[in-house]
């Protein structure tokens, strides 16, 4: 694994994306950086294209045009396992949660997944208590220490997402892309989940979809606004607060609300 990036050179360009359905063009030229350690949120109305731009840097979707450059190779050709390799994981993209296994055996079985099995008998046991060892370390990451042994279908909903990100952690992320971390989740989950991601800030870089305004602006380094499959603005939340093409898109109702 490559760890030559300086802090000035970005972990990801995203250059020109353009993806078009039909007569749609979902993402329309869509260019934004991200840097190494920062966490990077991606924000937009409904329909912008966020997700679909998300589903491009992962693999699962072709881009009709442009580029996408990952600690300064492009990923344009590779498939989403190849990507995975390289560090650019997304959230839940490669191990979904196993409902009858406990949150531990969840994570032992991502860390496997990513070192892969082809030891030699008499190591095996070693390795398979350094797994767990791993796997107990990314509980505590997530905030799920105290619920190891727990079954991961009895978890609630905001410990799935914990988990799911923990799954995710597990593969030793470069560049982690979240969509919607928040989503459907209470006052109390939410929080839980804005200091998980703090938690994370320096270790790994996180590029993250979200519409909780108020956790965007105080998780994110960057914000990138995207408009129509646009890249409109990209700044600091204070730039992207004060941004009239920004604020325009969302008639200046969240923007307003946003601490
Ligand atoms: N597979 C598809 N086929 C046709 N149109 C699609 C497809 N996927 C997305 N779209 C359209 O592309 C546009 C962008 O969708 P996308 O889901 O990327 O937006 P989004 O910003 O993630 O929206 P939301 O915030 O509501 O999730 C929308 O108009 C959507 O209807």
């Amino acid at each position: 694994m490559s760890t030559t990036s300086s802090t000035s050179t970005p972990l990801l360009q995203v250059k020109a994306l353009v993806k078009r359905f039909g007569g749609l063009t979902a993402t329309d030229h869509a260019t934004l950086d991200v840097m190494p350690g920062e966490i990077h949120a991606l924000i937009g109305p409904n329909g912008a294209g966020k997700t679909t731009l998300i589903h491009q840097l992962s693999g699962t979707l072709a881009p009709d045009t442009g580029d996408i450059v990952f600690d300064g190779q492009s990923l344009i050709a590779l498939p989403m396992h190849a990507r995975v390799h390289r560090g650019l994981v997304r959230s839940y993209q490669i191990t979904s949660i196993f409902k009858r296994l406990s949150v531990l055996d969840n994570l032992a079985l991502a860390v496997q997944a990513r070192s892969g099995s082809s030891l030699r008998f008499w190591a095996r046991a070693r390795a398979e208590a350094q797994r767990y060892a791993e796997a107990a370390e990314v509980a505590q990451r997530v905030g799920l220490g105290p619920l190891l042994g727990r079954t991961a279908g009895g978890l609630s909903h905001g410990e799935q997402r914990q988990l799911e990100v923990g799954l995710a952690l597990a593969t030793q992320p470069r560049l982690l892309l979240l969509d919607e971390p928040m989503a459907g989740m209470g006052p109390d989950e939410s929080e839980r989940m804005v200091n998980l991601l703090l938690g994370l800030r320096g270790d790994m870089t996180l590029l993250l979809v979200e519409h909780d305004m108020d956790a965007v602006f105080r998780l994110a380094d960057t914000i990138s606004a995207l408009v129509f499959g646009r890249v409109v603005a990209s700044g600091t939340p204070a730039q992207i607060r004060q941004n009239a093409d920004v604020r325009r898109a969302y008639l200046g109702d969240d923007m307003e609300h946003a601490a």
